[in-house]
């Protein structure tokens, strides 16, 4: 029996198609992967297989019953943006029965909430303890958090989990894979959203590829490879080793470190210079983010110096820092810098005023031309400068983001994982966009990726960091992805990390 099957789904906004006429069934035992570009369709068809929205046209079957627009205890799943009780506890966040979930009765006995949230912990291996308050734990913590609140409902028959392993190492993200394989052997499935090829490649049993709200592909056929996957979504073909490496010899010392520590991370030296994309890789938590908000001035700096542009630096004032020339772009859009229920156009504004306006006001000629420049330049998918940001999907966002914080002109950009979400051609853009404005416009880029391939492809330069120091820099010449590896692990550190283009 067909476990789910989604007939003939449509799905109107005001003013976008999100789905048009979509199929897709699913089979007991199978990952089912759904591939498609930024604003494809993918999160809405997620909201109406859960029940949490209901279709236009179409109906639900969840083993045959029709469910259209109901929640099932037969769904579990994973939102793509974390969704926790930062002030309860982890055993808490596990067992509290939220909707989506399919997690079952209430229990407010702590001790026995804390004991049997251990067993479901252990099988993803995490670090941290029942006990422990959600808003303490690391960001790969939190996601697999997300992902043991949606397997504790054991009625479950299909997992969902839309881009699930963002925020996860490999190891994590073994550990993840091996839970659905477990799945699987149990006859039950999942379905897989994701921005990686590779994990569609590892995983699938199915691949449904959707573009503009449409299914333009869907097989199980061996003839599957990351190309067909590209052209499907689309419609053309990508070369996926292209180099974006800055070719223009680079110029001034932008940013200089020396010696920096702060809260969990010490003794960080390095030179950024003009024209530059030095990439920083490391575990999640190896302490990179942690860096570059000290230096913008989101975090305590307790020991060290730098100069920006040959002066000293005043650390602890991030509208300083913006003024300068300086900014971070934030791997976590929430929580740092977007205004979800206010409009694009607002939240382009938003940016404005902290950057380059000097009265605190700014036109509306001014924001619309703004917004209108973003909009097109990086082809954000959207009816219309008004909507608000948080429905556009999740890459959308992060476009407008970057294009925000482009318009002051800033001579050093700080992006932490700009990529994170954001789809196979957008990515392209991105990376073509980094690349011509270290070129062109001279600025130095420091780029924090847990993505190797990224930082291979975009950096002249990448300085490895672990457990808080730094503990390799690669030149151009020497980055391979056997290296990077080795240094993120520990086991590399051949090099001390020097200024290498000096
Ligand atoms: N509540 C809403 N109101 C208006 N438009 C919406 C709403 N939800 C989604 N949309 C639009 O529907 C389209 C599909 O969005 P969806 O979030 O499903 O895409 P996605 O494939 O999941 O993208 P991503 O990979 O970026 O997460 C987009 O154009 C989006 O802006």
């Amino acid at each position: 029996m067909t476990l789910l099957r989604a007939e003939n789904i449509t799905k109107r906004y005001p003013g976008v198609t999100a789905l048009d006429n979509v199929t897709i069934e699913v089979e007991p035992g199978h990952i089912h992967c759904i591939v498609g570009e930024n604003g494809a369709g993918k999160s809405t068809l997620v909201k109406i297989l859960t029940g949490l929205e209901r279709p236009d046209r179409g109906n639900l079957y969840i083993e045959d019953e029709d469910r259209t627009g109901q929640m099932s205890k037969a769904i579990a799943y994973v939102p793509q943006e974390l969704n926790l009780f930062d002030n309860m506890t982890v055993a808490e966040n596990i067992f509290l029965p939220f909707d989506n979930t399919g997690s079952g009765s209430l229990l407010f006995d702590r001790r026995r909430c804390e004991r049997e949230a251990a067993p479901i912990m252990e099988k993803l291996k995490m670090e941290s303890s029942p006990s422990d308050l959600a808003s303490e734990i690391s960001v790969a913590e939190r996601q697999l958090l997300q992902i043991a609140r949606a397997l504790v409902g054991s009625e479950f028959r299909v997992l969902i989990l839309d881009e699930p392993t963002a925020s996860l190492t490999k190891m994590e993200i073994e550990r993840l894979f091996a839970v659905l394989e477990d799945l699987k052997s149990q006859g039950r499935s999942a379905i897989f959203i994701t921005h990686r090829l590779d994990e569609v490649m590892r995983l699938h049993d199915i691949v449904t590829v959707l573009r503009n709200g449409e299914v333009v592909g869907n097989s199980s056929g061996e003839d599957i490879d990351e190309d067909w996957i590209v052209r499907m979504m689309t419609g053309k073909g990508i070369d996926l080793n292209f180099l974006y490496r800055p070719r223009k010899p680079l110029g001034d010392r932008l940013l200089e470190v020396e010696g920096l520590a702060g809260d969990g991370f010490s003794d960080i030296s390095f030179t950024l210079r003009e024209g530059e994309i030095l990439g920083f890789a490391g575990l999640v938590g190896a302490g990179r983010s942690e860096i570059m908000q000290t230096i913008f001035g989101y975090r305590k700096h307790t020991a060290g110096s730098a100069r920006f542009l040959g002066e000293e630096w005043t650390f602890g004032n991030t509208g300083k820092a913006i003024e300068r020339g300086l900014i971070y772009l934030s791997e976590e859009r929430k929580s740092h810098g977007i205004f979800p229920n206010l409009s694009i156009r607002q939240n382009v504004a938003a940016g404005l005023l902290k950057t380059i306006s000097t009265m605190g006001v700014v036109s509306d000629r001014r924001q619309r031309e703004a917004t209108s420049r973003i909009i097109s330049d990086y082809k954000v998918k959207t009816a219309s400068d008004k909507t608000a940001i948080r429905n556009l999907s999740g890459g959308n966002q992060q476009k407008v983001l970057i294009g925000r914080s482009l318009l002051a002109n800033p001579r050093v950009l700080f992006m932490d994982e700009p990529t994170r979400g954001i789809d196979v051609n957008a990515k392209e853009e991105i990376y073509t966009l980094m690349q011509r404005i270290a070129e062109e416009n001279r600025m130095g880029i420091v780029l924090i990726s847990s993505e190797l391939e990224e930082l291979l492809r975009c950096c002249n330069r990448v300085i490895t960091i672990y457990e808080g120091r730094m503990n390799s820099e690669i030149p151009e010449d020497q980055l391979d992805m056997e290296t990077i590896l080795g240094a993120i692990i520990g086991s590399g550190g051949s090099r001390p990390a020097t200024d290498a283009a000096a």
